[in-house]
């Protein structure tokens, strides 16, 4: 017989705690606190220790692109993980590379249950986003967001505002500032408890056409959702994180990654991607490719079984991929 995970892991954990690893932001820590939460109730007596890594790129103020785009957010973590120097690893899958491997050894052994994956409009004042005069600066760094913007509003202008979400409310909320807007993750401020502080406008997630006067705005692949990383070899915590895993943000997630991984999606590519449920249980999936300004996109949908979440992604990326989606993204990269 089996031993049972509780004692499996008191046996692992008995010269000390699990220790979790993640960035040093405030939404990095809140996100690891709520996974500590989750491992107290699954196996009680098991202390746990939360271990927030200085990561270079978050110290960087420039183009990411030139520390070696998203994967530089991991690069300390992953050797922390490897290392042994952690047990676990908290990430947000939206910034998780898609063009590179995970760190050897490694896996994502959860997915938590994945949070609202809309974007909001934060202003000063409250003012709607179709309210703002055309030449009004927003700041946002991802291309996705820039390009959505700009395919529906034209004459809005966007600048990269760098930092974490503290420090890009603040750069837009200060004298003379001289952003009108920011565009960030409800859930994100939802998780810092901030949300109800700021003017927000939610974004729409469904894809429409221009002349409805809407600007919605397709998630990041992986938006929302919280991932567990561990070693493989590491049976006890593998097993712990089967106990935490979310199984329908798991068919999510696959279905997304398997489209980013086919489009070979660089560290900023310019990129939405957003998997869901239908009313009668299947799979659906809209991907979406853009140029920068979002004047020329590709985009496509289709539905699928929920177990064959990875067949979905890869369809929906081949037909992006026969539009031309390739020529949009390596034209991006420049
Ligand atoms: N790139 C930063 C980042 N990564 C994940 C989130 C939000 C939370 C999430 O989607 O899990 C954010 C902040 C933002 O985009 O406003």
């Amino acid at each position: 017989m089996t031993d049972a995970l509780p004692d499996i892991l008191l046996s692992r954990f008995a010269a000390g705690p699990l220790r979790i690893g993640t960035r040093t932001s405030a939404l990095a820590r809140v996100q690891a606190e709520n996974v500590a939460a989750l491992i107290g109730k699954h196996a009680p007596g098991i202390e746990t220790e939360i271990a927030p890594t200085q990561v270079s790129a978050d110290l960087w103020p420039g183009d990411l692109a030139e520390v070696g785009g998203k994967g530089a957010f991991s690069k300390e973590i992953d050797r922390a993980l490897v290392s042994g120097q952690i047990d676990i690893a908290v990430h947000c899958m939206k910034d998780v590379p898609g063009d590179v491997p995970l760190a050897e050894g490694t896996a994502f052994g959860a997915y938590l249950p994945r949070d609202d994956v809309h974007d909001v409009v934060i202003t000063r004042d409250g003012t709607p986003l179709a309210g703002l005069p055309p030449g009004s600066l927003i700041g946002t760094s991802s291309v996705r967001r820039r390009a959505q913007l700009t395919m529906y509003r034209p004459g809005l202008r966007t600048e990269r505002v760098r930092g974490n979400i503290d420090t890009r409310l603040d750069k837009l909320l200060e004298d003379g500032s001289h952003y009108a807007a920011l565009v960030l993750a409800r859930a994100g401020l939802v998780r810092l408890g901030i949300l109800d502080r700021y003017h927000h406008e939610v974004l729409p997630v469904e894809f429409h056409s221009c002349d409805t006067g809407v600007v919605s705005m397709v998630p990041a692949v992986g938006a929302g959702t919280i991932g567990v990383q561990a070693r493989h070899a590491d049976g006890p915590v593998m097993r712990l994180l089967g106990e935490l895993n979310d199984a329908v943000t798991t068919r999510y997630i696959l279905a997304e990654r398997t489209m980013l991984h086919m489009l070979r999606g660089h560290c900023n590519s310019p990129i939405a991607g957003y998997a869901a449920r239908t009313a009668d249980g299947r799979l659906s999936l809209f991907g979406m490719v853009f140029n920068r300004d979002g004047s020329e996109l590709v985009r496509s949908h289709a539905w699928g079984d929920l177990d064959d979440a990875a067949a979905l992604g890869s369809r929906v990326a081949a037909d992006l991929l026969h539009q031309g989606a390739h020529r949009l993204i390596s034209a991006t990269r420049e």
